[in-house]
């Protein structure tokens, strides 16, 4: 399978050669020339099947043979052995025909886990068959980073730097990016919101001395072999709820559009799935882009929801780039624009592409905090805040179609923001036992300007200095 960059004036690559690159040198993203296509019975026999064996049939036509079957299926039954959960990514009931998809049984307690974990098996071992080192760099807005540190830690073969916004995610967040003993890991708290640490990230990439001196590689959704793993989950939930004889809609909290983005994946590899909501905080950039067709930026509001603090939504390239007949020409028109004017318009035709598989909502703060209140309050059930603009979104949706069945994506353990929870249901959820000494442990990260030559003149010396090279 060749990947192709959204914005046209990239190599093509293979499998592996995209899941090393990250961005392309373009600054565009990869996507697979053509989607592979399921057929429905083999949709339909994965009723009943573990999740590592659908996880080998979707992402097999995806990698293609480039990384040969039985290393790919050891790989998956790694990565999947880390969740304390049998089934991996459980579904539960919440009310009439709605439904929470569990995405945080990994080792960091967010769905993040469930792509990182395949990744940095992946990574490793393209790297280690290649004899090459590489040095990942990753923009977090608390989520990623902590997946990531997790999944890439102690790996021989790269150093991973993790740039977060100071002062701007949770204390959970920050300690798991922190408080890892690991050479590799390296936490850099920039002074400035999550957009400027993508930028800066995307930044990087784009300057080619500094990517090629380094062997850059990312594990942001920009990375496509991130979206492709998450389209799995969309498979076994929906196969759970009786597809493909009932369609199924989900509603997912949104920020950088990867998670929903892996949604569609799964539509166009044959999943019948009705309709896609994305669900927004109060950083509503895409909720007004579809209302309006016009994706202009604001500035960041802190929510309770930090992790979808998020304006420059990286992955609606992808859907643009689809949107507009897969013209890299449109895209780069369009990316431009935004560059210039911080906005760009959509054309109607692409914008009703759009609207047919997607609709969108915003979920205010105070909606937010009731919708976790009436969730505990109505079934005992405690969801955290970005799971809950999934199912306060998701009953939207149901309002609209009452009769097929909606999957909200629960993306992040409630755990994991603690106040908000506590505030919004007088309860305390309590971090699993291998997390339980975490707020005790001993903190090491690196405070930077949000300056990119700053940060990279402090990647270049700290990735020497661990490989033991002179400045
Ligand atoms: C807990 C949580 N929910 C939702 C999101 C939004 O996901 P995406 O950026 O893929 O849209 C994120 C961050 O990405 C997250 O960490
Ligand atoms: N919410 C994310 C932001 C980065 O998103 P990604 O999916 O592109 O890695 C986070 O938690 O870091």
């Amino acid at each position: 399978m060749l990947h192709v960059s959204t914005r046209g004036e990239a190599p093509v690559l293979g499998f592996a050669d995209a899941l090393l690159a990250g961005l392309a040198r373009d600054g565009g993203l990869y996507v697979p020339k053509s989607w592979p296509s399921l057929t429905r019975e083999t949709i339909q026999g994965f009723a009943g099947k573990p999740y590592t064996s659908v996880a080998k049939a979707v992402l097999g036509p995806l990698v293609d043979g480039e990384i040969p079957d039985s290393a790919l299926g050891a790989m998956i039954d790694g990565a999947y052995a880390t969740f304390r959960h049998a089934a991996v990514c459980p579904l539960t009931q919440i009310g009439d025909n709605l439904f929470v998809l569990e995405l945080f049984h990994g080792p960091t307690l967010a769905f993040k886990d469930v792509a990182m974990q395949l990744l940095g098996r992946l990574m490793d071992h393209v790297l280690k068959e290649r004899g090459v080192r590489a040095t990942i760099v990753g923009a977090t807005s608390g989520d990623t980073g902590s997946a990531a540190v997790d999944a890439f830690k102690g790996l021989d073969q790269v150093d991973i730097f993790i740039l977060y916004p100071h002062g701007r995610v949770s204390d959970v967040q920050r300690r798991q990016m922190t408080t890892v003993d690991s050479p590799n890991v390296h936490a850099l708290a920039v002074e400035g919101t999550f957009d400027d640490c993508q930028t800066m990230v995307k930044g990087m990439f784009n300057h080619a001395r500094f990517r090629d001196e380094l062997q850059l590689s990312g594990v942001n959704s920009i990375n496509w072999a991130r979206v492709a793993a998450q389209a799995v989950y969309y498979f076994t939930a929906a196969v759970a709820l009786g597809s493909p004889h009932r369609p199924v809609s989900f509603s997912v909290p949104t920020g950088n559009f990867g998670d929903i983005l892996a949604g569609w994946v799964a539509k166009q590899m044959g999943l019948p799935i009705e309709r896609l909501m994305i669900g927004t905080n109060a950083n509503d950039i895409l909720a007004r882009t579809l209302q309006t067709g016009s994706y202009e930026i604001r500035g960041v509001q802190p929510t309770d929801a930090p992790s979808m603090d998020i304006q420059i939504s990286s992955n609606f390239e992808r859907l643009l780039f689809e949107a507009y007949g897969r013209d890299p020409a449109a895209v780069r028109r369009l990316m431009a624009s935004l560059v210039q004017s911080r906005s760009f318009t959509l054309d109607e035709e692409a914008l009703a592409r759009i609207r047919r598989e997607f609709a969108a909502t915003a979920v205010s703060e105070p909606d937010m905090a009731s919708e976790m209140t009436e969730t505990y309050r109505t079934t005992g059930y405690v969801i955290d805040p970005h799971t809950a603009v999934g199912t306060r979104a998701g009953r939207a949706l149901l309002k609209e179609q009452p009769e097929i069945p909606v999957v909200a994506l629960s993306t992040a353990h409630p755990a994991k923001f603690p106040d908000a929870v506590r505030r919004a249901t007088g309860i305390h959820p309590e971090l699993p036992p291998h997390m339980a000494d975490l707020m005790a442990r001993s903190e090491r990260f690196t405070v930077l300007p949000n300056d990119q030559k700053a940060v990279e003149t402090f990647i270049r010396e700290r990735a020497r200095a661990v490989r033991g090279v002179a400045a």
